[in-house]
C-alpha cells in the first residue's frame, strides 16, 4: 500500500467576485484559477520524497488536499489507504504537516502548544515524546516560554514539533527551512533523516535546491499545476548531464514537458 496516493487530482479555485460583481454583473461567470492539473503520483512507505518547482507551481495546493484542508475539484487522494476526503480522521491521524504559514496561539507555551496537539488526537500522558522532540529540535530550554516570545525560527520549530506529536507515519513538510538559522536546519534534517531511516515517509517541499538533492531519494517538479519530471534524483541530474539538482531545475523548468507520472 501507498504511503501517499495521488490519482488525477486537479484543483480549480473558484473566481473571487466582489459583491457588486456578483449582483450587477450580466456577463457570464468568469472562470477559475486552475491550480493543478490532473497530478498523479504514488509514494511508498519509507521514501523521502521531494515536490519541487517555482513559485505558484501547485506545491501547497496539492499538500492542502492531503491534508483535508482544501477539496480536490477532480480526483482522488490517500495516505497510509486512507481516503483524504471519505476517511478524513484515518487520513489525518497518519499525517503530520509542518505548514508554510507562522500559525500558533500566542497565549501558550511551547510545552502547552504541544499537549493541546496531542490532545486533539487523543492522546495524554504523552509528555516522554513531547521532552525527545523538543531535545531533537533545540527547544527544552524553550518549554516553557510563551509561543509569543519566540524568534521566528524558534516558531517554526515548534511547528514541526506539532506536525509529531502524534508520531504520524507520514509527515509532509512545507518549506521548514525558509528563513531559519543553520544550525535549525542541522538539527532539523538530522532529526527528520533519523525519522525516515526508522521507517517515516517523508514529503518535502523545498526552494533550497541543495538540501533536496542531499535528502530526496525521488523528486517530482511540478510547474503551472502539471507534473513535468519524476524520477530518482540521481536519474534526472544524469537525463540532463549534470551532477547539480539547480542545474537540473532550471533545465527542466525551460524545456520540461508533461510525463507520465
Ligand atoms: N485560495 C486560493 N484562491 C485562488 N487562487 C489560489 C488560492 N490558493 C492558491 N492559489 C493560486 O494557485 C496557484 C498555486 O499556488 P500554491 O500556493 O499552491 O503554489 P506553490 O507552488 O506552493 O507556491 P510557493 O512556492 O510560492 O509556495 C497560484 O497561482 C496561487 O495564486
Amino acid at each position: 500500500m501507498s504511503a501517499v496516493k495521488i490519482e488525477n487530482i486537479s484543483k480549480i479555485y473558484a473566481p473571487t467576485l466582489s459583491l457588486r460583481q456578483r449582483l450587477f454583473s450580466g456577463s457570464p461567470a468568469r472562470q477559475g484559477f486552475q491550480a493543478l492539473n490532473d497530478i498523479s503520483l504514488n509514494i511508498e512507505p519509507g521514501e523521502f520524497f521531494g515536490l519541487l518547482g517555482p513559485n505558484g507551481a501547485g506545491k501547497t495546493s496539492l499538500i492542502s488536499i492531503l491534508a483535508g484542508l482544501s477539496r480536490p475539484s477532480n480526483g482522488r487522494a490517500s495516505i497510509c489507504g486512507y481516503d483524504v476526503v471519505a476517511d478524513y480522521k484515518n487520513a489525518r491521524r497518519s499525517l503530520g504537516v509542518v505548514p508554510q504559514e507562522l500559525v500558533y496561539d500566542p497565549f501558550f507555551t511551547v510545552r502547552e502548544t504541544l499537549r493541546n496537539q496531542s490532545g486533539y488526537y487523543g492522546l495524554r500522558n504523552n509528555d516522554d515524546w513531547i521532552d525527545e522532540i523538543l531535545l531533537n529540535l533545540g527547544l527544552s530550554d524553550k518549554a516553557d516560554t510563551n509561543m509569543r516570545a519566540l524568534s521566528g525560527g524558534m516558531k517554526r520549530r515548534v511547528l514541526v514539533a506539532q506536525a509529531l506529536v502524534h508520531r504520524p507515519p507520514v509527515i509532509i513538510l512545507d518549506e521548514p527551512t525558509a528563513g531559519v538559522d543553520v544550525d535549525l536546519r542541522r538539527s532539523l534534517w538530522d532529526f527528520i533523516s533519523r525519522l525516515n531511516k526508522e521507517g517515516h515517509t517523508i514529503l518535502l517541499t523545498t526552494h533550497y535546491l541543495e538540501e533536496a538533492q542531499t535528502l530526496c531519494g525521488r523528486i517530482a517538479f511540478l510547474r503551472k499545476g502539471k507534473v513535468i519530471a519524476l524520477d530518482t534524483t540521481q536519474a534526472l541530474m544524469a537525463q540532463f548531464g549534470s551532477d547539480d539538482l539547480e542545474e537540473t531545475f532550471v533545465q527542466i523548468m525551460h524545456t520540461g514537458s508533461e510525463q507520465a507520472a
